[in-house]
């Protein structure tokens, strides 16, 4: 039993140091369960707990008994002649000596049947020596507070309420469902539309006055919803309001190119598929979005979640109509721009520190009365705490991202957004990346408030934007948890997130040319994946390829296909040249 503490205070380090949110630690576990209880209540108890374990010196005192570690020196062999060979154990991560503490004072104090482990375990027998100064500790702490039990000691109560806070978003799915179909659903299963901001009843539901199709449940109507036709249909998609702003904002015309530069597991990719396929369009073609994606596991969530929605460009034979989008396993930051001469729209997402998911339990490494996640104080050999070295690297990367995209020769517009609540990865990227030479060459500006959801309240942080007050303006801010108090669904919460919108001033009228070409490019290569999805080789780029990952054809195939493509492309050409 010794050890389910130490594998839980193991995990508890690698949610102390921001490596994983709690649920991805419990989850590495057979037992994930109860090691996600005692994560959750460990550092729910977190910062009374350390006050405890302070006071009663036991860190000090006793730090050799919670220093697991493996036999200090390799042993001299009995006969002398050399050391022995590393055994299995040097290799075991041991936690640290306050996680350890941590996850045994939790059972130790909280838990009736207290530590679960043998009598004879060196951490147990010490600990249980400690509790009696350790219950009072608490007790002198909760008398303090003016709380009324040691139970009320527990942090993250506010934040539990933001949760409860948030309604159950659906985004209807236009590729697969009409509003109508949806509603005469919900009107059947007896579910009614109101107009309040808060959701009192399991069936009521609201639609955001932000994003027009998204619909607002309260959270105990999910399994009701999950177990439902509409959704195994896929007619709706389960995405948070905040989600659904940067497609929406992004609005390509029909008929476009586009680039969803980080795009698994879809949702954004799909919502953008939804709203090309629903405006007026002239032309005979459907458009194309890029759909990136790095890393091997998410792109194969990319790819089922793009099918199943109905996203995904399919081959005609498939029986189903085709979506736009061309799903790549590609780095974004290894695309050649000028080989997208067309693009002209184009979704960055990227990587961020997640911190703005309320539902992560992330929350839980703070405490209530701390404003700014302040509570990593862990350092690193330069000095700079852990979480300020990682925001930094997230920034420079979300930096390079949007320089990136900057330089696709016919881009006009760029949506850049986060999930994170730090200015780091928000208004001081889109700070630094306006101030960047590309942004000067090619006269990348932001879009102002009038475009950018105008409805929506929160906006930039201003001290953070140094006084610009149209940057601030112009970009969106949602406060994780959202509006209201208490613990009602509201219509106006969501998870933390920020958005910015880039458009381009400078070269537009001076690019006519360029944008020519890409109109014509775009046409010849509609018609191409039009006529045969698994002519989608990217011939130049060496990665997986939709074709490749959903036929699984080999190289012999795909080299055929690329000479049949060639060889269309000529009498394409020829054709045109006669006319
Ligand atoms: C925040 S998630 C995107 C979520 C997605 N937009 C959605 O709404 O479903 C960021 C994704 O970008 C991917 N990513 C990060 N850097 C990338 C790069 N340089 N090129 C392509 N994908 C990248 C990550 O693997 C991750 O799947």
């Amino acid at each position: 039993m010794a050890d389910f503490y130490i594998r839980s205070a193991r995990s508890l380090d690698r949610v102390l140091r921001d490596e994983c949110s709690v649920k991805a630690a419990a989850s590495e576990h057979a037992d994930s369960g109860r090691v996600l209880a005692i994560l959750i209540n460990s550092l729910a108890y977190r910062s009374a707990l350390m006050h405890a374990l302070d006071e009663s010196k036991v860190m000090k005192l006793e730090e050799k008994v919670f220093v697991l570690a493996p036999p200090s020196k390799s042993k001299v062999k009995a006969n002398g002649k050399g050391k022995d060979p590393p055994t299995k154990s040097s290799k075991i991560e041991y936690p640290s000596k306050q996680a350890l503490l941590l996850v045994l004072c939790h059972d130790l104090l909280f838990q009736s049947r207290g530590i679960q482990a043998s009598k004879t375990w060196p951490p147990k027998v010490t600990l249980e020596r400690y509790r009696a100064s350790l219950h009072s500790s608490l007790v002198k702490l909760q008398i303090r507070q003016g709380k009324s039990r040691i139970q009320d000691l527990r942090s993250g109560a506010l934040y539990q309420e933001m949760t409860a806070r948030m309604p159950r978003w659906i985004r209807i799915n236009s590729l697969r469902a009409t509003r109508e179909e949806v509603f005469d659903w919900l009107t059947e299963n007896k579910f009614h539309l109101v107009t309040e901001r808060e959701l009192t009843g399991v069936k009521e539901f609201a639609e955001s006055e932000h994003v027009p199709g998204l619909l607002a449940f309260h959270p105990k109507a999910t399994s009701l919803l999950l177990k439902s036709g509409m959704y195994r249909e896929n007619w709706i998609v389960m995405q948070d309001l905040a989600s659904c702003f940067p497609a929406y904002i992004l609005d390509p015309p029909a008929a476009t190119h586009v680039i969803d530069a980080t795009s698994a597991p879809g949702n954004k990719t799909s919502h953008l598929s939804a709203i090309m396929f629903s405006k007026p369009n002239p032309k005979p073609t459907k458009g194309r979005i890029d759909a990136f994606e790095r890393d091997a596991v998410r792109f194969k969530t990319l790819l089922k979640r793009l099918a199943a929605v109905g996203a995904l460009q399919t081959k005609p034979l498939a029986g189903i109509a085709g979506g736009n989008v061309i799903a790549q396993r590609k780095d974004f930051l290894t695309t050649q721009p000028h080989d997208f001469p067309d693009v002209t729209h184009m979704l960055l997402d990227p990587s961020c520190s997640g911190s703005g998911i309320v539902n992560r339990l992330d929350f839980l490494k703070e405490d209530d009365d701390v404003e700014n996640d302040t509570t990593d104080t862990t350092t690193t050999d330069s000095g700079e705490s852990k979480l300020a070295h990682r925001l930094r690297q997230l920034s420079e990367f979300q930096q390079l991202m949007i320089r990136h995209a900057f330089k696709f020769p016919a881009l006009e517009k760029v949506v850049y957004s986060t999930c994170s609540i730090h200015a780091e990865e928000n208004e001081v990227v889109v700070m630094k990346a306006l101030d960047s030479e590309e942004a000067r060459e090619k006269g990348w500006t932001l879009a102002g408030r009038k475009d950018v959801i105008p409805s929506w309240k929160v906006r930039g942080d201003r001290k953070v934007c140094a006084g610009k007050e149209e940057v601030a303006e112009s970009v969106i801010r949602c406060i994780p948890g959202g509006e209201g108090d208490g613990d009602k669904p509201n219509v106006e919460s969501c998870n933390g997130f920020f958005v910015a919108c880039f458009v381009r001033t400078g070269e537009r009228g001076g690019n006519a040319a360029v944008v020519e070409v890409a109109k014509k490019r775009v046409l010849d290569v509609q018609e191409e994946v039009g006529d045969d999805a698994d002519d989608n080789d990217n011939d130049s780029d060496g990665e997986e390829d939709l074709s490749g990952a959903v036929s699984g054809s080999g190289n012999n195939a795909a080299a055929n296909r690329k000479k049949k493509l060639q060889k269309r492309r000529k009498k394409q050409r020829l054709q045109a040249q006669q006319e």
